[in-house]
Parts: C-alpha cells; structure tokens; sequence
C-alpha cells in the first residue's frame, strides 16, 4: 500500500470523540450521531492501546456488544482509558466493560430485555454533575434495550441516574470520574430522545465544540491539501462522474487548480451520452482540468467473444489501469518543461464506511472494498495516496458535494459499476449489443426521473438479455431479444428490495422501449430481492 498523507492531522483542527468498537452492530450509527450535532468523532477497534493513540480525544463511548464480558474470549479495553481523565461513557456491553473494570457484577438475567422499555430517569440532588447525562430530560422516556446480561451490584462510587422495571442499574454515573454507563441505546432511533442524550456527553459533559460542518470541512481540507501537495506538486485522479469521484476532484481543483489533473477513460460502455456530460459537467461546469481518453475501441476489441462476467470485469480493470498510467506518464511529460514538479499523488474517493470496514476489532484487515482502488493501480504506481473523503459518510460527501455547487442532479446519481454496461449485456458485447443496451437504459431512466420517482430508487438499470423470444408486430412475426429492467430500495447496497412501481409507469416504460428500440420485442420486470439475487445481473 502507498503511504497515507499525514501532513496536518485532523484531530488538530476538530475536538475528537472516540468510539471504541465492541463489535455492535449499531456501532457506526453512534458515530452518525454524533457527526450529526457537529462534534468530529471517530471509531477505533476496543483493542486500540491508549499510549498508541496519536490525538487526545475530548471523550470516549465504548460501544454495546455481541459478548458476555465474563466470556473467556470477552474482548477488553485497555484500563488506561480510565486513567487518561476524560469523561467516559459506556453503552450496553461498554456500560458492563465500565463495572467489570471497577469490580461492580454482572451476571445473565432472567428478564432479558430486547425492544422498547420506559426509563426512569432518576435526579440527584446533591449530585448535580451526575444530572448532565439527562440534562433537560424528566421522569419516564422511552428507550431501546438489546441485552441479556445486567448489573447486580453497583461498582464502588457508582450510583444510579435511571432504571427500567426490570433493570434497577439500567443508567449509573461516577461523579468525580465523569464516567457514565447506559444499559439502553441511544444511537438507534427507537429511543427518540437518544441523540439529546449523546449531544449531553459530547457537548455538556466532555465540552467538545460543534464546529464539524461540511463548510468548516471544505476550508480546512483545502489549507491541508495545499500543505500535503506543496506550491508546485501535481496529483492526477481518474474521475467517473459519479458523486464521490466528482466530490473529490472538486474539491482538488479548489486547493491546488490545474495541478490537479482528472481522466475519464471513455471504455465504450458507459451510459448514453455519459462521457459528454461528464465533461460539461466537470470540465466546463466545475473546471476541473479534465481530459477524457477515448479508447472505446480498444475495449470493445479485447471484450471480443467474452461472456462471463467475471472476465468482462477483469479484461476492463486492467485495460483501465494500462489506459490510466499511460495518460498519467503523458501528462508528466507534458508539464515537465513549465515549473510544476512531478506527479507524487493519486487521488482516490474512499469514503469512511470503506476504513471502518478494514478496522473491525476481531482481526484488522488492511483491505479496503477492491472496488474502489481502480484495480491494482496502487501497487504498480508508487504515487501517494491522497484520499480528501475518508472521514466522511456517503451523506456528508453529498452535503459537501451541495456546499461546493454541484448540481443536485450530480449528487444524487444513481451507482454506476466501473466495467459499466458491459456487465448488463449478457452474453458477449459487441458495439451492436451496447448500442440497444444503453437505448433501453436511457428511455428506462428518462421516464423513472418524469415520474419524480429517481430519488426514491437507489439504482436502476436495464439489462440486455442473450435470449430471443417470439413476438408480433405490424402483423409479422418477430423474433428479438429481452430486456430486464431492474430498480432497487436500498441504503446500503448490500441487502436491497426490487422497487414496486406503479403499473402505469411499468406500461409506458416497456411501450417506449419496445416500440423505440429495434431489437427488442419484450420486456420484464426483476422482482428478485438482494439475497439471494444481487443488485447486478
Ligand atoms: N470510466 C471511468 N473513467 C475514469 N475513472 C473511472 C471510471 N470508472 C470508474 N472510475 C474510477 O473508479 C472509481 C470507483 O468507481 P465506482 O463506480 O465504485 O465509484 P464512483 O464512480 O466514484 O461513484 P459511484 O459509486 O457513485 O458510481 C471511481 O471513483 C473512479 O476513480
Ligand atoms: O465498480 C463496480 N464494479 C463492479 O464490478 C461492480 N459489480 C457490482 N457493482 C455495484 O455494487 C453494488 C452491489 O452490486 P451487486 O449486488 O451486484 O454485488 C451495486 O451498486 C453495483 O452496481 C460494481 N461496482
Ligand atoms: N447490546 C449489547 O451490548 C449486549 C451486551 C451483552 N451481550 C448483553 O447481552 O447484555
Ligand atoms: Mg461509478
């Protein structure tokens, strides 16, 4: 792997919440949360040494968990957390770590609680540090619990701030420690009021300051790209006109102008028109210094006679890194003469999701979505990485994508695969097959977006089907190929549901198609959900 950049850190320029990963799955979403009221916080696996850590955060949540934290194999935090003197607050499985680590008990109970359950919420009197937990929030909210181990006896200098009907220990606070530990979870939205309560830790308790907005973010990503490039560094990209390459490359252009250059490979099997308004839209629109290499054909040469999939994709990610470093080394050649220095950096559109996916506690793996390195563009390249999106979740790159003035139309585009239309004509591709592929795609769009229903679709797309089926029309029998249409809801495309349209959508789409579209006599609708189809045929 290229080296990261380092040059300024941004914990110097944000407070820092840390959020320890026990394993929950809702741990990202306390992250969100707390994204979401302005404070920067971040999550490291729960094995993260203290003394290891290069920032210091203004406060620390240890997340809920799968384990028992008497299991022999129970992961464990390092005590020094304990002993770095910020305020602490443990959630579910954290709130357990908290006790086991100050001698307090837990145990299995008999009334194990998943679902919704009323705290009360209990004021101290002569203890009003401990009230900031619940600061502005009275008598019974509603909370969701997930749990089947609780509190039996309450850890030294412990008391408690909230109890369920069945948990007496369900809230507890040390007052001097500014530790507190909640049995229930406020990150899901099934405790409505659990993102006052986070914004109560963050803010009142440990006093991070809410300056995380996407136009604070902008400022200061720029001033740290100029120091990590220099006065005269250049930095190429490949950029696709999909909203995080897009997002990046502008945000390139804003910090260092034309030493920032962007490639679109034009590989024959994008969308109708795509390439073109790619261009306008970077290029003209946005500015960025863009050149599109046109090699349709030498991707359509080497897709001859190819129909697996697996091998489409293949042929087209290497073709794409051979067109990428060649177009790469000519731009090199070209500013060598004005006083620019050579290319160190590659732009890349990693979002955060992609690093907490490599940072899991039970084995860090280095491998971040394949997808997103173009191949094995790194190795071969020895350019840095620079990678301006990888503290953001896919919401804030389009929040920053809106504040930077991108066209709505930009920001919200559906996902578009790298190897493009290739993979949605079954069967070998030939300039033929792509032609009546992207007609179909293009009327298939066009009419989703008159509907007003683009936004409320994650991705569609249509598929060109290797089939012939029978058909009439004009009174002569036909004998022409098939079109799948496929539209999914999703947010994170990992499990999706087929999109219910409405009849007469479904209607006018397949008429245009079939009516427009030499080729083609029939169309269906996928109604398969993702598992067990995937969202690409
Ligand atoms: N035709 C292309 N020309 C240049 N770069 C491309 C092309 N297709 C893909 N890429 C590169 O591969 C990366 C990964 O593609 P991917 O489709 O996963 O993401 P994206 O296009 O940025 O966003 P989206 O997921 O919204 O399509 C892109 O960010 C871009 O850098
Ligand atoms: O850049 C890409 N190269 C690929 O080879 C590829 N295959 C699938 N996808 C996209 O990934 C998401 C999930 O798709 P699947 O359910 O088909 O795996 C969907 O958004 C797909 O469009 C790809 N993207
Ligand atoms: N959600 C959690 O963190 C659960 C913690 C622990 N496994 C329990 O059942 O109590
Ligand atoms: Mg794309």
């Amino acid at each position: 792997m290229p080296s990261q950049d380092k040059a300024v850190d941004v914990h110097s320029l944000y407070d820092t919440i840390l959020i320890l990963d026990f394993g929950s799955q809702y741990s990202h979403l306390i992250t969100r949360r707390i994204r979401e009221s302005g404070v920067y916080c971040e999550m490291l696996p729960c094995t993260q040494k203290i003394s290891d850590l290069h920032f210091n955060p203004k406060g620390i949540i240890l997340s809920g968990s799968p384990y028992s934290v008497y299991d022999q194999d129970a992961p464990r935090v390092d005590p020094a957390v304990f002993k770095l003197g910020v305020p602490i607050l443990g959630i579910c499985y954290g709130l357990q770590e908290i006790a086991w680590n100050h001698n307090g008990s837990i145990v299995p109970c008999d009334c194990r609680e998943y679902g919704h359950a009323l705290l009360s919420i209990l004021k101290n009197q002569d203890h009003l540090l401990m009230n900031k937990l619940f600061e502005n929030l009275e008598g019974d909210i509603q909370v969701w619990m997930s749990h089947g181990d609780q509190l039996d006896k309450l850890p030294a200098d412990f008391r408690v701030i909230g109890k369920t009907s069945t948990s007496p220990y369900a809230a507890i606070a040390h007052e001097e420690k500014q530790i507190f530990g909640i049995q229930f979870h406020p990150e899901v939205t099934h405790t409505p009021l659990g993102k006052e309560i986070l914004r109560n830790f963050v803010i009142g308790i440990c006093r991070a300051q809410a300056n995380w907005t996407m136009e604070s973010f902008i400022d200061k990503e720029i001033a740290r790209i100029r120091q990590i490039v220099g006065p005269n560094g250049q930095v190429v990209g490949a950029v696709s006109g999909g909203v995080d390459s897009t997002v990046a490359a502008k945000l390139m252009k804003e910090a260092i102008g034309n030493r920032f250059h962007a490639i679109l490979v034009d590989n024959g099997v994008m969308r109708l028109n795509e390439c073109e308004t790619v261009k306008k839209q970077l290029g003209d629109h946005l500015g960025i210094n863009l050149r599109v290499v046109q090699v349709s054909d030498l991707f359509l040469n080497r897709l001859k006679g190819i129909t697996d999939p697996e091998k489409k994709r293949k042929i087209i990610g290497n073709t794409f890194i051979e067109v990428f470093e060649a177009e790469a080394a000519k731009i090199d050649q070209e500013t060598k003469e004005g006083n620019h220095g050579e290319i160190q950096y590659l732009l890349q559109g990693t979002l955060y999701p992609d690093v907490i996916e490599s940072i899991s506690f039970k084995g860090p793996s280095a491998t971040i979505k394949t997808h997103h390195n173009v191949g094995g563009l790194l190795e071969n390249m020895k350019l840095k990485l620079i990678e301006p999106l990888r503290e953001l979740f896919k919401d804030e790159v389009r929040e920053l994508g809106k504040v930077l003035g991108l066209d709505e139309e930009l920001i919200w585009r559906h996902p578009f695969p790298g190897p493009g239309i290739a993979i949605r004509i079954l069967g070998e591709v030939t300039p033929e097959q792509v032609a009546i592929a992207r007609a179909a795609d293009h009327i298939y769009i066009e009419e989703i977006k008159k509907a007003g229903l683009y936004r409320k679709i994650a991705q569609a797309y249509a598929a060109l089907l290797p089939v012939k089926a029978v058909g009439v029309m004009g009174d002569k029998r036909t004998y022409e190929q098939v079109i799948a249409l496929r539209a999914v809801e999703t947010s994170d495309f990992m499990t999706a549901d087929w999109y219910p349209f409405p009849y007469d959508v479904l209607k006018h789409i397949s008429n245009r198609i079939i009516n427009e579209i030499k080729g083609v006599n029939r169309v269906v609708y996928d109604i398969s959900s993702k598992p067990p189809a995937t969202i690409e045929w």
